[in-house]
C-alpha cells in the first residue's frame, strides 16, 4: 500500500477505505481546501506511457510480450482501452515471467486490477447472458458484452500466451483485467497546444479509488498543463474523514454504467435509459413500423429520463425530442414532409399511440422478465451470485413504474395528460438526452 500512495506528490493526506457505496472509497484524512492528490505522469497509466514504459523494460524475451500481444489482440480498428488492456496483460504476463523486479509500483497496480471487484456482466456466465438475451435481443451495450464473450477472443489470448511463453494467465483473470480496466480508466485531458487539448483514456493509481456519485460530487479530477500531473480538486471545504466522490460522466446512462461499472447510480437527479423498441415489439403492423424507422434513419430506441429521489425511481418521462421514429403511425411518407404536414391533433394522436404501444410491450416485457428472475434465483443457487439480476431489477423497476404513470396519468390525445409523459422540446428534462444507440449488432449475434 505504501507503494500506492507515494504515487501522489501532494502534501495532502488520504486513505483508501470501505466506502457506504460498496467496495473502496478514497477518503480525507484532514480537513481539505483545494487540492487533494497530485499524481505525475511517471505514476499513470495510458498507452503513451505504457510505450515509455515497455521501452525502459527492454525486453529481450525471443518474441518480445507487448508487441507480439499487441500484434494478436489489437489488430481490429484502434482502440485506446483495448490497447491499454493489452498492455496491462502483457505486464502480467512479464510479471509471471520474473521481469518485472524493481518494478514494484507497476506490480502492486497490477494486484489491484486483479483484485477489483466490478459486479457487471464479465463476471457472468455466457448461458445465463444468453437467455437474457432471448428475451431481450435488442440491448445493444449487453449484447455487446455477450459478443465479446462469445467471440473467444479471451480464451484465445490465454492460449497464446501459455503456448508462447510458457507461463499462464488464466481466462477469469483476463476477464477480469478488462473489466477492472474499463470500470477504472478516466478521460484525462492532454495538452496538444496552448488552446487545444486531447483526452486520453487513463488509468490513474490511488484516484481511481473515487466513488462516483453526481448528487454528492465534491471532488473534479483535471490536468495540471503546467507540470503535466493529474490533480484531484475538491469543489468546497472536505472535512476530514470524508469520502471523495466524483463523476464517472455527467449524464449517467443507466445501461452504461452498469456495464461498464457494474452499478445502477441511485442518486438524487435525473438519469437516462435507452430502451429497444421498435423492431423489438412485435404487434400488428410492427415489422412495416420498423422497416419505416429503419429507412427514415430514426431511433429504434426510445430514451426515457428518470428522476430518482432518496434512492428510488419516483418519475420518469418519454423523451421524443427529435426523435421522430412516431411518424410512421400518421403516414408513411417520408418523416420530415409528415412532421410538416401533421396537425397537432394528428401528432397528439400517434404519440398516444405510441404510448399505449409501450405500455403493451412492457406488459409483456415484465411477464418475461418476472420468469426470467425466477430463473436466475435458481441458477444463483447453485453457481453463485449473477450479476445479470440487477439488470433485470431494474428493468423490471422502470417497466413497472411506467405502467404506474400510465395508470396515473391517463394520457389522451387533446389533452394536456399525454405530455405528463411524454417531453418532446423546450423542457429541462430534454437537456438529458444522450445519443440514440441503435441496435443493429444484434443481427450479427450467435443465437444458440
Ligand atoms: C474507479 S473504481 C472506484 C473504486 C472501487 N470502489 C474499488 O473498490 O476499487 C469504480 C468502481 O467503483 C464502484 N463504484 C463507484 N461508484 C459507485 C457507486 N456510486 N455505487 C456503487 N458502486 C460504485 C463500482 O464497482 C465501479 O466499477
Amino acid at each position: 500500500m505504501e507503494t500506492l500512495f507515494a504515487v501522489n506528490s501532494g502534501d495532502s493526506s488520504v486513505s483508501v477505505g470501505p466506502s457506504q457505496l460498496g467496495g473502496l472509497g478514497l477518503f480525507v484524512n484532514k480537513d481539505t481546501d483545494g487540492e487533494i492528490l497530485r499524481i505525475g505522469r511517471q505514476h499513470i497509466y495510458n498507452i503513451y506511457t505504457c510505450l515509455e514504459l515497455c521501452k525502459k523494460l527492454e525486453d529481450q524475451t525471443e518474441a518480445p510480450v507487448i508487441r507480439s500481444l499487441l500484434g494478436f489482440y489489437c489488430n481490429g480498428p484502434p482502440n485506446e482501452t483495448r490497447i491499454l488492456t493489452c498492455y496491462m496483460v502483457g505486464f502480467e504476463v512479464l510479471r509471471r515471467l520474473g521481469k518485472l523486479e524493481g518494478y514494484q509500483e507497476l506490480q502492486q497496480y497490477l494486484n489491484i486490477l486483479l483484485r477489483t471487484e466490478i459486479d457487471n456482466l464479465w463476471q457472468d456466465e455466457e448461458p445465463l447472458l444468453e437467455s437474457y438475451y432471448e428475451l431481450e435481443p435488442g440491448n445493444s451495450l449487453m449484447n455487446a458484452t455477450l459478443l465479446e464473450k462469445q467471440s473467444g477472443e479471451v480464451e484465445e489470448l490465454s492460449k497464446y500466451i501459455s503456448e508462447t511463453w510458457k507461463v499462464t494467465v488464466e481466462e477469469h483473470e483476463i476477464h477480469q483485467l478488462v473489466a477492472a480496466i474499463r470500470s477504472r480508466t478516466l478521460e484525462v485531458p492532454r495538452k496538444i497546444s496552448d488552446d487545444e487539448f486531447s483526452v486520453d483514456i487513463t488509468l490513474v493509481p490511488l484516484l481511481d479509488f473515487a466513488n462516483h456519485d453526481n448528487a454528492k460530487q465534491n471532488a473534479y479530477f483535471d490536468l495540471d498543463p503546467e507540470t503535466d500531473e493529474v490533480v484531484l480538486i475538491a469543489k468546497g471545504l472536505l472535512s476530514g474523514g470524508s469520502e471523495v466522490l466524483i463523476s464517472y460522466t455527467p449524464v449517467e446512462e443507466m445501461t452504461q454504467m452498469f456495464v461498464t461499472y457494474g452499478f445502477y447510480p441511485r442518486s438524487d437527479g435525473l438519469k437516462v435509459v435507452d430502451v429497444p423498441f421498435w423492431g423489438y415489439y412485435h404487434f400488428d403492423r410492427s415489422e412495416e413500423l420498423a422497416q419505416y424507422v429503419f429507412q427514415q434513419r430514426q431511433p429504434t430506441n426510445l430514451q426515457f429520463v428518470l428522476e430518482y429521489a432518496d434512492g428510488q425511481l419516483v418519475d420518469l418521462f418519454l423523451n421524443m425530442a427529435s426523435n421522430y421514429s412516431f411518424a410512421g403511425l400518421i403516414a408513411m411518407d417520408d418523416v420530415q414532409s409528415v412532421m410538416e404536414k401533421a396537425s397537432e391533433e394528428q401528432i397528439d394522436g400517434a404519440l398516444a399511440t405510441l404510448l399505449g404501444l409501450v405500455e403493451s410491450c412492457f406488459r409483456e416485457r415484465i411477464e418475461r422478465l418476472e420468469k426470467f428472475a425466477k430463473f436466475c434465483d435458481d441458477y444463483e443457487a447453485e453457481n453463485g451470485t449473477k450479476n445479470i439480476k440487477q439488470l433485470v431489477q431494474f428493468q423490471l423497476e422502470l417497466y413497472n413504474k411506467y405502467l404506474d404513470k400510465m395508470r396515473q396519468t391517463a394520457p389522451q390525445a387533446g389533452t394536456g395528460s399525454l405530455y405528463d409523459l411524454v417531453m418532446i422540446d423546450g423542457d429541462d428534462w430534454v437537456e438529458y438526452r444522450l445519443p440514440p444507440v441503435y441496435n443493429f449488432v444484434t443481427r450479427e449475434l450467435a443465437r444458440h
